[in-house]
Order: structure tokens, then C-alpha cells, then sequence
């Protein structure tokens, strides 16, 4: 079965997750598009999805007899009023991260979805099904001993003027947040955050550097610099320290130069090649799922934990160094 696709937000992560579907993976089509910016849907249909319908609002393209799943890759905002209107219809949908900008939106989402007593919705979180995070996972569970603490780094090269401080956790740290629970196959207890001076190329509105410090019911202590002015590249770091030895997250792979009296490693600058193939085995594991009127991945309980967790490491940015506790409700069942 092709699974009959509508996007709404055809901005950088729609148009490339359209790219995908249209170009490289298997079992979908683009047949609609929306976007409040319409010049963007025409675009992407001029580019890459020339049979697609375009359509002048998210809930239209949604109740669409032409579309059977939907992929939200609108602003973060925008996502609760599309992932509710999608599970009302019944209808299968990839929502990129956040699932909803507040712990309440997402809550609604959870609640909505558990009410529908199925899975319809995938969170963005591409991180789960990245190579190296796998090939991670894998060292923890079978070769570390019980982990005890995880450094992290979060750097982006540049970031927009409209980027502020608390973005950089719903927008950025939100990935750890929710990849860290599924390595550790833990949850968080408390948030702090720490701030260094400000580095020379962040704007007034942006404290940038941060640390995060995460505690786990565990017991493990993980600490993530996010650096998202870091100017020299996009560059993912994790290292994971246990009880008999230390697992570090690979590099990208790439061609190692002797030149000029030097070892030269090349370092990505784009989070679209970084996780070229997560982005290509998650929307693909969606079609998958979509094809049979359900989900798979990271669920709308993992998108409200993330949600949880973003809003008490806010509230830490604003107590500099203070912990904040991070308390969760239950889990319903359809999550277990
Ligand atoms: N998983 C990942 O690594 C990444 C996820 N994202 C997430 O994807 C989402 C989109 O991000 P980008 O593509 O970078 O942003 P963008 O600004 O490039 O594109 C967003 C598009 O959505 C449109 N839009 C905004 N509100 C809308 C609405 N209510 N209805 C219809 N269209 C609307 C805008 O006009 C724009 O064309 C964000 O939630 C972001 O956090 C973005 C980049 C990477
Ligand atoms: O999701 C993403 C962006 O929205 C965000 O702005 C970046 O910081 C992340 O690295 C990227 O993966």
C-alpha cells in the first residue's frame, strides 16, 4: 500500500522530510501540502511533489478524503491544534519535536490519543534511530556496568537573532532530554543550570553557553554544555561513564587528511547531514506503521516527559544553579 501523505510546514524540515518521502524511502506519496507562508507549499510542490493538492489550512489538508497520515513540520506552536485535529480524524502522524510547546498542550495530546485507544502519533525524535546512538545503547546495556554519569555537548555553529535563551532547551536540549531516557532507560528527578560568561558571538537576548545538570531516579549525573554559537561546527558529543568503563558516541564518518603537517578530521555543520539517516529510518518506520493505521517510536508519552522536563529546566535557567525537581504523573498503559 502507498501511504497517501499531506505535510503542513514546508519550511527546512518539511521540504527535506518531503524530499525523503518522495526520493528515497518507500511505501509513500506526497499528495497535499499546506503552509501559512503559501509560497512555500508551491515550492516544495514545484520541486519535489508536483501531484500534491495545496491547501489553505492545516485542518482542511487533515480532513482530506486525499490524505491518509499526516507529518507536522510546522512551528513548535502550531503542533497540539494539527496532532489533536489528526487524531480526531483518526488519521496516523508524524509530529516533529516539541509534540506541543507546554507540559498541558502535550498532556491534551496524550490524553486525546489514549481517549482514541490506539497509536496514532510519532514524535521526531530521530535520535533513537541513529547508528551511533544504537551502537551506544548497546555498549551501555551489554559492556559499561550500570552507567554513572554522561558528559554531553550540544553545539550549533549559529543560531537566529529570534533564538532566546529558553530555546535553548525546548528547541535544542529537548533531543538530549529525550534520547538520554532512552539510553539510560531512566528518568529524570532534577534539573539545574549553570551559566559561563557569555561568549563574544551570542546576541544580547541569549545567554549562550549553558550546562544542564539532569539527575535520574537512578542516581546518574548528566551534564550537557549547549554551545550554540560555537562558530566552528554542528557537532554531537556523549560520553558515558560506568561502573567498568566509558562508552563514547562515534563520529560521523569521514575521510582522515594528512596535510600540510596536520591531521585533518572534517567536522559537519548542518543537523539535516549530521542526521541525514536517522531522519531517513524514522519517517521510513512511519510509513510502516501508517500503512497499517497505527505508530511506532517515540510516543506522545515520551513528547509530554520531554515537555515536563523543558519546563523545569526553563524554570532552572530563571533560579541560576538552583536543582529543580522534575515530578511525573503516571504512565497510562497504551505507553507501557
Ligand atoms: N528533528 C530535528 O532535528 C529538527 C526538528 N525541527 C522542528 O521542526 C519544526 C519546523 O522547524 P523548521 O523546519 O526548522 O522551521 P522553518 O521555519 O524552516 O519551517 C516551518 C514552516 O512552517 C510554516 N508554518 C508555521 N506555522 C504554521 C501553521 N500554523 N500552519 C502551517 N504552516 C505553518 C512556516 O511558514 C514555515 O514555512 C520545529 O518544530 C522544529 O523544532 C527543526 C529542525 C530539526
Ligand atoms: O532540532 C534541531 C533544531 O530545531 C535546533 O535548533 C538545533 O539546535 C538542533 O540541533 C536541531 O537538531
Amino acid at each position: 500500500m502507498t501511504v497517501r501523505i499531506g505535510i503542513i510546514g514546508t519550511g527546512a524540515i518539511g521540504r527535506d522530510h518531503a524530499r525523503r518521502i518522495e526520493q528515497v524511502l518507500a511505501g509513500g506519496k506526497i499528495v497535499a501540502l499546506t503552509d501559512v507562508n503559501r509560497e512555500s507549499a508551491e515550492a516544495v510542490r514545484a520541486d519535489i511533489a508536483p501531484d500534491a493538492e495545496i491547501f489553505q489550512t492545516g485542518e482542511e489538508l487533515i480532513a482530506s478524503p486525499l490524505v491518509d497520515a499526516v507529518l507536522v513540520t510546522s512551528w513548535g506552536a502550531s503542533h497540539e491544534q494539527y496532532v489533536l485535529a489528526a487524531i480526531a480524524a483518526g488519521k496516523p502522524c508524524f509530529c516533529e519535536k516539541p509534540l506541543a510547546t507546554t507540559a498541558d498542550g502535550a498532556r491534551r495530546i496524550v490524553d486525546a490519543e489514549v481517549a482514541h485507544g490506539r497509536r496514532l502519533v510519532q514524535v521526531g525524535f530521530m535520535r533513537r534511530y541513529d547508528a551511533g546512538y544504537i551502537a551506544l545503547k548497546e555498549a551501555v546495556t551489554s559492556r559499561t556496568g550500570a552507567p554513572i554519569m554522561v558528559h554531553a555537548a550540544h553545539r550549533n555553529p549559529t543560531v537566529p537573532q529570534h533564538y532566546l535563551t529558553p530555546m535553548a532547551i525546548h528547541d535544542t536540549l529537548i533531543h538530549e532530554i529525550d534520547v538520554f531516557r532512552w539510553l539510560l532507560d531512566d528518568d529524570y528527578v532534577s534539573a539545574r543550570v549553570i551559566f559561563p560568561r557569555r561568549a563574544a558571538r551570542s546576541h544580547g537576548k541569549l545567554r549562550d553557553p549553558q550546562v544542564v545538570l539532569l539527575e535520574t531516579a537512578k542516581g546518574v549525573v548528566i551534564d550537557v554544555e549547549i554551545f550554540v554559537n560555537c562558530h566552528y561546527g554542528y557537532d554531537i558529543q556523549c560520553e558515558v561513564v560506568g561502573e567498568d568503563g566509558i562508552a563514547r558516541l562515534p563520529e560521523p564518518m569521514a575521510v582522515q587528511m594528512r596535510l600540510n603537517a596536520s591531521l585533518q578530521n572534517p567536522i559537519l555543520t548542518d543537523w539535516k547531514d549530521r542526521f541525514i539517516a536517522s531522519y531517513d529510518v524514522e519517517l521510513q518506520d512511519f510509513l510502516k506503521a501508517a500503512a497499517q493505521g497505527t505508530a511506532t517510536g517515540p510516543t506522545c508519552w515520551d513528547g509530554y516527559v520531554a515537555a515536563i522536563t523543558s519546563d523545569a529546566c526553563v524554570t532552572a535557567q530563571e533560579r541560576e544553579g538552583e536543582a529543580v525537581a522534575i515530578t511525573l504523573p503516571s504512565r497510562p498503559a497504551l505507553y507501557s
